[in-house]
């Protein structure tokens, strides 16, 4: 099957075809066989998805760039409500059609399947031509400043077709991307954390994931330090591939460490993360839960998955988040959140201690909120969140 999915000048096809390797390669054999020793892991996981982590690498910062451009100059008419009444800007949009871009642009002879936040019925109602034209033009910017793609100006229907393509359902069989283009809209619209969160399902597991994290500065933001940084030291970049570790950079540069969560065992030295918006996350159950652990320190409060970042580095020892009752969490608020704190030595559970399940479509089914600490913490972690959920039943 070949499409011609975008106006180039020059008019190359994007080829989509079904890849052979996705057939016979050790991918499958990895998937099916989840005994295997660590060190085959490694070994085939960064030999399978170098390609896609390059290219996943590039899509992010690209889409960072965007969004950084758009904080910095926000327009009253860049905001809409979404029908959950949640907010969406241009740069939700334009990150979401340049990241499916940039991936198709990139992988052109991988089949592609995308499960995104977005989609563009908004910007095909009447009144929206103007906003549509906006998010085209700033995904066009942002592709001439890269220069690599210097052949393709996009128009704005190949701008609503790249952001369809997050369509996907997703699943558990072969490989789908997972992407949240704005991870935390109300914090970007504030000026504070938000992520640019994308992962790769494989087989129903994620393998791959890639947080750009615009705001977030590159030392450590223990004890709520990120309002003090100079705006050269913000902005980080980590990357996790299955079985090869969690490595962080800055969005200016491609020399990477490699990051780790704490190892601190006595919750009287842990600090805790939960979000800053207490409609999406129950404040009062994570201050029993913390109380019951016997964390001394306040709670660290911020928006998006950058709370996964700054935890698979030690910023912080434990992530607590309760939505309200009736949420249900989406797979592309987690997936590369999950696999940065995992391949950083962490754990990530819901509240009853079950791992998540990427593999169930585009929602998780899980058990009342998600939990994540390093594995010596966990198991009085989860005590603490059953104890502290058995108290509070009535309000859950
Ligand atoms: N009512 C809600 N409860 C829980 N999470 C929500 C709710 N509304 C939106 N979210 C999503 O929660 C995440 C932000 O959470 P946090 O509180 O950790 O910053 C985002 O993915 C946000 O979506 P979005 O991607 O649109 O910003
Ligand atoms: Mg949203
Ligand atoms: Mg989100
Ligand atoms: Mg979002």
């Amino acid at each position: 099957m070949s499409v011609n999915f975008v106006s180039i000048i020059a008019k190359p096809k994007i080829t989509i075809t079904t890849n052979p390797f996705l057939v016979s390669s050790p991918l499958l054999f990895f998937s099916n066989k989840t005994k295997m020793k660590p060190s085959i892991l490694t070994a085939f996981s960064s030999m399978s998805y170098d390609k896609e982590l390059a290219a996943a690498k590039k899509a992010a910062s690209l889409a960072a760039r965007l969004c950084q451009k758009v904080q910095k100059a926000i327009l009253q008419s860049d905001v809409q409500s979404k029908s959950d009444k949640s907010p969406v800007t241009v740069a939700d949009y334009g990150s979401q059609a340049l990241v499916s871009y940039v991936l198709q642009r990139e992988l052109p002879s991988e089949l592609f399947s995308l499960v995104a936040e977005e989609d563009s019925e908004d910007l095909r109602k009447d009144g929206a031509q103007e906003t549509l034209e906006r998010i085209t033009k700033l995904v066009n910017d942002i592709l001439a400043s890269d220069g690599s793609y210097s052949d393709s100006i996009l128009s704005a229907d190949d701008v609503v077709k790249a952001i369809d393509c997050g369509k996907s359902e997703g699943g558990s069989r072969g490989r789908h991307w997972v992407l949240d283009p704005i991870d935390g809209t109300k914090g970007f619209l504030r000026g504070d954390q938000y992520a640019i969160a994308l992962a790769l399902l494989d087989e129903g597991t994620v393998v791959l994931g890639v947080l750009a994290c615009p705001n977030l500065p590159l030392t450590s933001i223990a004890g709520g330090g990120s309002h003090h940084s100079l705006p050269g030291e913000v902005g980080c970049l980590f990357f996790s591939v299955a079985g090869g570790g969690t490595y962080m950079h800055s969005l200016d540069s491609s020399s990477a460490v490699k990051v780790q969560v704490s190892s601190i065992d006595n919750p009287e030295e842990a600090s805790f993360f939960e979000s800053y918006e207490a409609a999406h996350s129950m404040h009062d159950l994570s201050s029993s839960i913390a109380k019951k652990l016997g964390v001394k320190a306040p709670p660290v409060r911020i928006d998006s998955q950058a709370k996964y970042g700054a935890l698979s580095r030690g910023d912080g020892v434990i992530y607590l988040r309760f939505p309200h009752k009736g949420y249900r969490e989406k797979i592309w608020d987690h997936a590369a959140g999950y696999i940065v704190v995992a391949e950083a030595g962490g754990v990530v559970t819901d509240a009853a201690g079950n791992p998540l399940d990427f593999s169930k479509g585009r929602y998780l089914d899980l058990d009342t909120g998600i939990i994540v600490t390093n594995q010596k913490l966990m198991p009085s972690l989860l005590k603490a969140v059953r104890e502290s959920i058995e108290e509070k039943v009535p309000s859950l």
